[in-house]
């Protein structure tokens, strides 16, 4: 049988039961998540809920204190060496601070991966990185240097970076931060259509609520170290759980709390320092 049309869909990304933290501190406790082809997905939460710290357990960063995290059917955090790095390969990662290489001009900073991780001939480099500068509306950059393009275009370049191995799954981490409102707009819609377009599945890290919800299928929101919600955005608008309300209506009172917790850690370094918690 081949896998076609009728055949049932993989989840590109799934976390079961999977409890994340840092040594004796525990950020997050059984979660599930289910992302497939074709996807947005958007994680919510608070700062400091463990949004990131999902992302770097997805790339296999770090180990699940317990739970399985499988990434195109295979368990992430038991892939290590060449297969860990060919099961990233088929991930891009946006991280906010999408950091190019300032000595390289744009075309050949979307060019580094395929370089790095390909032995493709040089017209087909040309090709593919014209291509995703295309796809991010600059392709007619390709010959600026990084200090010749604004902040916004950075962002763009850094996109088109990620996307250039053309990964199944792509993972970006506030991708609206620091966005005026038109940026975030047409940010929302490349991330939509790439998506689209790449037939890849999306995972953004966002506290955007009104720019996320218009265009992802599903919402995660993580807060009190566990999962608080999920559901499409109408769903997660139609709740009356106080924490997605608090959350969507970005009200100042409710149960998101403002005080980081004490830890253990916290309470050793406070006594070390004479003082009392
Ligand atoms: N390397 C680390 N070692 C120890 N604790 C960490 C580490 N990284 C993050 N944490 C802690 O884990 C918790 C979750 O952090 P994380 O960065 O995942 O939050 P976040 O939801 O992405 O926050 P924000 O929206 O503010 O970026 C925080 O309490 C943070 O202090």
């Amino acid at each position: 049988m081949t896998a076609g049309k009728n055949a049932p869909s993989q989840a590109v990304l799934r976390f079961t039961g999977v409890t994340l933290g840092y040594n004796s501190f525990t950020v997050l406790r059984d979660i599930d998540i289910e992302v497939q082809r074709g996807q947005v997905v958007a994680v919510m939460g608070g700062s400091g809920s463990g949004k990131t710290t999902m992302l770097r357990a997805a790339t296999g960063q770090i180990v699940p204190l317990a739970g399985h995290i499988e990434a195109f059917g295979q368990d992430v955090a038991r892939a290590r060496g060449e297969a860990l790095r060919k099961l990233r390969q088929r991930m891009g990662v946006l991280f906010q601070q999408g950091a190019l290489f300032t000595d390289l001009n744009v075309f050949e900073n979307v060019a580094f991966p395929l370089r790095e991780h390909t032995r493709d001939p040089e017209a087909e480099i040309l090709r593919k990185v014209l291509d995703k500068l295309d796809a991010v509306g600059l392709r007619a950059a390709a010959h600026l240097k990084v200090s010749e393009i604004s902040g916004g275009m950075a962002r763009r370049v850094a996109l088109a970076r990620a996307i250039v191995l053309e990964p199944e799954l792509v993972l970006y981490d506030e991708p609206f931060a620091g966005l005026d409102p038109i940026s975030l707009g047409i940010a929302a819609q490349l991330i939509r259509t790439l998506t689209d377009r790449l037939n890849c599945a999306s995972v953004l890290i966002t506290h955007d609520v009104a720019e996320s919800f218009s265009i992802v299928d599903r919402v995660y929101m993580v807060g009190q170290g566990r999962l608080i919600a999920s559901g499409t955005p109408d769903e997660l608008s139609a709740s009356d759980d106080t924490y997605v309300r608090q959350f969507i209506d970005g009200a100042p009172d409710g149960p998101i709390a403002f005080n980081y917790p004490e830890t253990d850690a916290f309470r050793a370094w406070m006594s070390a320092h004479g003082g009392t918690p």
